[in-house]
């Protein structure tokens, strides 16, 4: 088992589809208060999966609300001609599937030319061989813990050992690209997906329960994983 980029605290990535879209702005500002690392946000298009979540104008509408990057999971397809928008919007990364496109490598080229970070997310059935391929273009690399379209689903085992393969392909090609994981994360299994390789850790439903006076305790709950 590798443990290159688990050594040091791990990222804590709230999904904000968990929390009260009544209140957006306070939510990333209380998650900004409590120790988040990065603000995930969850965009879903009704068609590359059964949701439909936030469009370009709510990411503009909480850019003033706080300093964290904003890392932007884009569940749309066809995806090209929303990561501008995305972008001019306020996102600092920009994580796509290889099934969102037919020409991902482009894709995650016009991601950096508009200068963000550039994210590539394995869905749980998705073979890691793409990586090899684009190993040099990414920033991020995502691994799905759960089929994507809806938050609160249960953690499928079987991604740690995706994790491990993949931190093995970053590893081998010198690659200094996060590895996030994104589904079912809460702190019971956070610590196996650290040890696998993992350095981010994206989590809705155990962050946002509870309320806002409990976020502090959950993401450090996720942090201590890593201990
Ligand atoms: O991308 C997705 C789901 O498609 C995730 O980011 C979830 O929103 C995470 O929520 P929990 O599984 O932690 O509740
Ligand atoms: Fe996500």
């Amino acid at each position: 088992m590798t443990q290159t980029a688990a050594a040091s605290a791990p990222l804590i990535c709230p999904s904000i589809l968990a929390s009260d879209f009544a209140k957006l702005g306070e939510e990333v500002r209380a998650l900004e208060a409590a120790g988040a690392d990065w603000i995930h946000v969850d965009v879903m298009d009704g068609h590359f999966v059964p949701n439909l979540t936030i469009g370009p104008d709510v990411v503009k509408a909480l850019r003033p609300h706080t300093r964290l990057p904003f890392d932007v999971h884009l569940m749309v397809a066809p995806v090209d001609n929303w990561l501008e928008a995305y972008r001019a919007a306020g996102a600092d990364i920009l994580s796509v599937h290889p099934e969102s496109g037919p020409h991902v490598h482009r894709t995650l080229g016009q991601i950096r030319q508009l200068g963000a970070k550039a994210g590539l997310v394995f869905n749980p059935a998705t073979p890691l061989s793409v990586l090899e391929e684009a190993v040099d273009l990414v920033d991020l690399v995502l691994i799905m813990s759960v089929n994507p379209g809806f938050g609160g689903q249960k953690f499928i085992e079987s991604s740690l050992k995706k994790i491990e393969r993949a931190r093995a392909i970053l590893d081998r090609a010198g690659s200094k690209a996060h590895l996030q994981v994104d589904g079912g994360v809460v702190a019971a299994n956070a610590g196996a997906c650290l040890s696998a390789g993992a350095d981010a850790l994206v989590a809705g439903s155990f962050v946002f329960k509870g309320g806002p006076d409990a976020y502090a305790a959950n993401i450090q709950a996720l942090k201590a994983a890593a201990a």
